[in-house]
């Protein structure tokens, strides 16, 4: 471990999104207002894909093939479904019913616990949408550390009970993501000696996270607008509860715009851009987005699963060799955060070593031009 570590909620003090004037009161709104149309033709929620013939990987954790099966969906999807997970449903009824309540305060008491513009934790829009000239038909609370002081000035009265489920839900969602890394590397070749940070038991009990409420409320015209814009995660790994509204689609190459169908109790698992590093290369980080609906309110959860904030991620030694050279340069998951605030969906290639085979440019020649 470094001796200065950075905390993860330090990682924007440096990148600032000012966005507050841009909250808006969804219920009041009866027509799509033209800051909230994305009219690209080519990039459009109406070109919305069927539920493709060929669909995302859905692995049951207690089939004895689940290693395998696990490798086979990060290698071709970099995202499945995980059923059998070890979570109740009555946990996900309790943190749904949570999401529910604080989107459904009065805007002015959400506004209490804002976001503030340097900061990571609090209620406010999604910050990729500095990178958009259009605004994103969603709101979302992110919580890093204790949600205490946000959901007391949410909930004056009842916050403990709030925090109470969040804090069980974090640390059931917190195991299940370190036997999911074990699945997803084990299926590498990748052993428990390959991974010092994961700790002596091997738990990743140092390992960083957000949790990530998103909600979407119904809209007016939902074929022009966007509810999250397309995206990689900056994580190890995401693990996602949707409600039984769809609107999650991943990226498939040849094919488009897959829809994540929802499964009763089961989660979303993606690869982010910090395990793609890791497993340089094999392992694609999936572009996704969300898309919103006319009649039903849609509500996510995102368990953003990183390492723990000052260790270098790079390339395992083990997935490089004389064949394959390591494709990117050592990053903490703080520096990274801080790179995808400043070049956005160009944040892995700006990490990307510069190679005269594959002809990237180094970091010091990216030039991403931000639209605000
Ligand atoms: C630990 C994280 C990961 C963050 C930033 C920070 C807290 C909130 C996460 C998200 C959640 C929503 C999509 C995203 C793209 C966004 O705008 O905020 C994510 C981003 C990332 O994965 O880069
Ligand atoms: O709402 C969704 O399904 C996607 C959420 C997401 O991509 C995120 O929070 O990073
Ligand atoms: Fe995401």
């Amino acid at each position: 471990m470094p001796s200065r570590s950075v905390l993860l909620s330090e990682a924007f003090k440096s990148h600032p999104v000012h966005l507050h004037h841009k909250h808006a009161d969804f219920s009041s709104l009866q027509e799509l207002p033209d800051s909230y149309a994305w009219n690209q033709p080519d990039d459009h929620p109406s070109d919305r894909s069927i539920f493709a013939s060929k669909s995302i990987p859905v692995v049951d954790l207690n089939d004895p093939n689940a290693l395998k099966l696990i490798g086979h969906a990060c290698k071709t999807w970099g995202v499945f479904q995980v059923t059998n997970h070890g979570i109740s449903t009555e946990l996900l009824d309790d943190i749904e019913s949570a999401g529910r309540s604080l989107f459904s305060l009065p805007l002015q008491q959400k506004l209490k616990a804002a976001r503030s513009p340097d900061g990571v934790s609090g209620y406010g829009v999604a910050r990729i949408s500095s990178f958009f000239p259009k605004l994103m038909w969603s709101e979302g609370f992110t919580i890093v550390g204790s949600p205490v002081d946000h959901f007391r000035q949410l909930w004056p009265q009842d916050y403990s009970k709030f925090c109470d489920v969040i804090e069980e839900y974090e640390a059931e969602v917190k195991r299940l993501a370190g036997r999911l890394m074990w699945l997803m590397l084990g299926s590498l070749g990748i052993s428990r000696a390959d991974i010092k940070w994961a700790g002596p038991k091997g738990n990743f009990k140092g390992a960083s996270a957000a949790l990530q409420l998103n909600s979407y409320p119904a809209c007016p015209d939902p074929d022009r607008a966007m509810g999250l814009a397309a995206h990689t995660d900056s994580t190890l790994l995401t693990i996602l509860y949707q409600n039984s509204t769809s609107g999650l689609q991943v990226l498939r190459e040849g094919t488009g715009w897959v829809t994540v169908p929802p499964i009763h109790g089961a989660f979303v698992v993606n690869v982010g851009d910090l395990l793609h590093i890791l497993s340089n290369g094999l392992y694609p980080s999936v572009l996704h987005r969300a898309v919103v609906n006319r009649t039903r309110h849609r509500l996510s959860i995102a368990y953003l699963y990183g390492p723990p904030s000052s260790v270098k991620i790079s390339p395992l030694p083990r997935l490089v060799g004389p064949g394959q050279p390591p494709l990117y340069r050592p990053i903490t998951w703080t520096e990274y955060l801080g790179t995808k605030a400043k070049h956005f969906n160009k944040a892995l290639s700006s990490v990307r070593v510069f190679s005269p085979v594959n002809g990237l440019a180094d970091v010091t020649d990216h030039n991403t031009v931000k639209v605000n």
